[in-house]
């Protein structure tokens, strides 16, 4: 009995990464489009307890006017060639690259970790411009485990922003101009919200 227990937890505990054609896609202005699926990974209780155990997090500061303040979530980054810390992540990043071939015309080589500790963590109003992508469409795929977070998007030129809800084994794909025409965050929240780990596939020379 308690073998067969064992074997049960164990079997709850397995990460599986689903199907993606499922995902549906939601076009913005200027050509930027998001894709989303929920409950893209399942067991994603499994993956999270992993990555929150075995990723290396640390702490950034960075520059900010005359002051350098404490970036507000944990980090790693993983580039290309470098093992994941998971295999469940390899499988993702092979699944969104087999999917998306056609369209982005390459593969999802790296793998940028963020770890929101609570509310309080979060990310300012940017779009992920550092290299290629300041001039070219490109994909930034984000798979979400832990607490449910928004990712919030806004037209650089001025307009309505578009709140997409990242849950718990959730994916968003941005792609087309979202990067360069618009901008995203993960705003704080006062709400009591729980740790969430996101992960952000992309291509070469892209961050
Ligand atoms: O946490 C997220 O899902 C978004 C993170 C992000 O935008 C970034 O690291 O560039
Ligand atoms: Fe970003």
């Amino acid at each position: 009995m308690t073998a067969l227990q064992g074997s049960l937890l164990d079997l709850a505990d397995d990460v599986v990464v689903g199907r993606l054609d499922g995902t549906s896609r939601r076009h913005l202005s200027h050509g930027a489009w998001v894709d989303t699926l929920t409950g893209w990974v399942g067991g994603a209780h499994g993956l999270y307890a992993a990555l929150r155990r075995d990723v290396p997090w640390h702490a950034e500061r960075r520059q900010m006017y005359d002051a350098v303040v404490d970036v507000p979530r944990l980090l790693c980054f993983y580039g290309e060639g470098q093992p994941l810390p998971h295999p469940a992540l390899d499988e993702c990043r092979v699944a969104l690259s087999r999917h998306y071939a056609r369209e982005l015309g390459e593969p999802f080589v790296t793998a940028g970790l963020c770890l929101y500790r609570d509310g309080r963590d979060s990310v300012a109003w940017h779009g992920d411009r550092i290299g290629r992508s300041r001039e070219q469409d490109t994909m930034v795929a984000i798979l979400s485990v832990g607490a449910p977070r928004d990712l919030v998007l806004r037209p650089r030129g001025g307009g309505s922003s578009v709140r997409v809800p990242a849950g718990h084994g959730d994916l968003v794909v941005m792609g087309g101009s979202c990067q360069r025409t618009w901008d995203h965050c993960v705003p704080k929240t006062a709400r009591p919200v729980g740790p969430r780990i996101s992960v952000q596939f992309r291509v070469a020379g892209v961050r």
